[in-house]
């Protein structure tokens, strides 16, 4: 046993931690099934050049505590595929389907699509072994990306969390960061609820408006492939000076660690809806605790789109999906918010103990637990 084989075990899991090769077709993957208390896990499938157990495992634990947040039948796991995910199509397709035929026997992993992988890619999975989510639509699956599930989340989370710092969503100025399928359709369902839209950045810009931004004018600028920078030349502003505009929500929807120790004390919204995975990092999130801004955090706010892959593996549509997600996402921002509260903790920690307790109790139900 190599010294670092079970590094990673803890009270929670991982269960399994399998790696996957078949030299046939050069297939190196790896899948952790952290936990499966609650039900069979479900994980996204990442496709990237370099991958580690370490990444896999973390990623692997962050999805048990959100679908135990989410009040999910499932538990949590991860698969990462070596390979390069803008690579020839051939080879792509050759990789997932020999990557789906090396867990057909793990039942308890029900994959999903994540950075690298797509719908199509979980059509494969499902000709080859009869189970994945986030399936093209005539497979039955729900195009949450189209429809904006995660984004319908966060909008469910800010008609909680707004009141509890004392606003109101009619009237309230927003700022997103990213304008891609979370940040477009939280901005179009926020706007629905009398929020405006006064900055959004993407990757190549960004522009600011105070009477509020034309998001349909926004769209057509990314169908076409341009910059939401264009919008307005005389009204763009430099990319990641977004942080400092001031608004009432500023919403994480693009990449990791963006608030961070040097642009933190920026930020002037009271409430921060983490649409994007871990979007701060540990000291900026205590930081903005500390300066009383409301934080919404990731595995709370943004989990409308596993919730929507659930419902889909259940054989349910999009109304439903929409229904689950708003009472689920909403339910769980008031049950951390309270809790963070009472107990005086920031929320992400008042969020991991709710997410840690439900597995806990999960557990207590199992053949192992010792309990009568
Ligand atoms: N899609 C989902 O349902 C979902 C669910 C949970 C979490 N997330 C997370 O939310 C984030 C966004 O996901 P998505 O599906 O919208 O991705 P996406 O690729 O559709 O959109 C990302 C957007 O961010 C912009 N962007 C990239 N770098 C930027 C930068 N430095 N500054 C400003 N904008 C930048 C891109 O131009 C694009 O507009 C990711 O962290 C993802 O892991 C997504």
């Amino acid at each position: 046993m190599g010294a670092g084989a079970f590094s990673h075990c803890d009270d929670l899991g991982p269960a399994k931690v399998v790696e996957l090769h078949q030299p046939a077709v050069g297939l190196r993957a790896l899948l952790v099934i952290d936990n499966v208390a609650a039900g069979p896990s479900i994980g996204g499938v990442r496709m990237a050049p370099e991958i580690s157990v370490e990444e896999c495992f973390r990623l692997a634990r962050a999805m048990t505590l959100k679908n135990a947040m989410a009040g999910l039948a499932h538990g949590g796991g991860k698969a990462m595929i070596a390979g390069d995910p803008h690579g020839e199509p051939g080879r792509k397709r050759q990789l997932v389907r020999a990557f789906a035929q090396a867990i057909a026997e793990l039942g308890d992993y029900i994959p999903g699509p994540d950075m690298g992988t797509d719908e199509t890619c979980m059509g494969w999975v499902r000709d080859e072994i009869g189970r994945a989510v986030g399936l093209p639509p005539e497979l039955g699956g729900i195009p949450l990306d189209e429809l904006g599930a995660t984004g319908w989340g966060l909008a469910a989370s800010a008609r909680v969390a707004a009141p509890l710092c004392g606003l109101e969503l009619a009237g309230a100025r927003v700022a997103i960061q990213g304008f891609g399928a979370v940040g477009r359709h939280a901005a179009r369902f926020l706007a629905e609820a009398g929020a405006r839209l006064v900055a959004v950045s993407d990757s190549r810009g960004a522009v600011r408006d105070e009477s509020g931004l034309d998001l349909e004018a926004l769209g057509r600028l990314k169908a076409e492939g341009r910059s939401v920078s264009e919008l307005d030349p005389a009204r763009a502003i430099e990319r990641d000076s977004l942080v400092a505009v001031p608004c009432e929500i500023w919403i994480p929807a693009a990449g990791p660690d963006v608030i961070r120790s040097d642009n933190v004390e920026q930020l002037q919204a009271r409430l921060v809806l983490q649409g994007a995975n871990i979007p701060a990092t540990e000291t900026a999130e205590q930081r903005l605790h500390e300066r009383g801004v409301l934080v919404v955090p990731d595995f709370v706010a943004n989990a409308g789109g596993v919730i929507c892959a659930a419902v889909e593996h259940r054989g349910l549509g999009r109304a439903q999906a929409f229904q689950e997600i708003s009472e689920r996402v909403g339910a769980n921002t008031a049950a951390v918010l309270a809790a963070a509260r009472d107990a005086a903790v920031p929320p992400r920690q008042a969020a991991r103990q709710l997410a840690e307790a439900r597995v806990r109790r999960a557990m207590a139900l199992g053949r192992w637990s010792g309990a009568a």
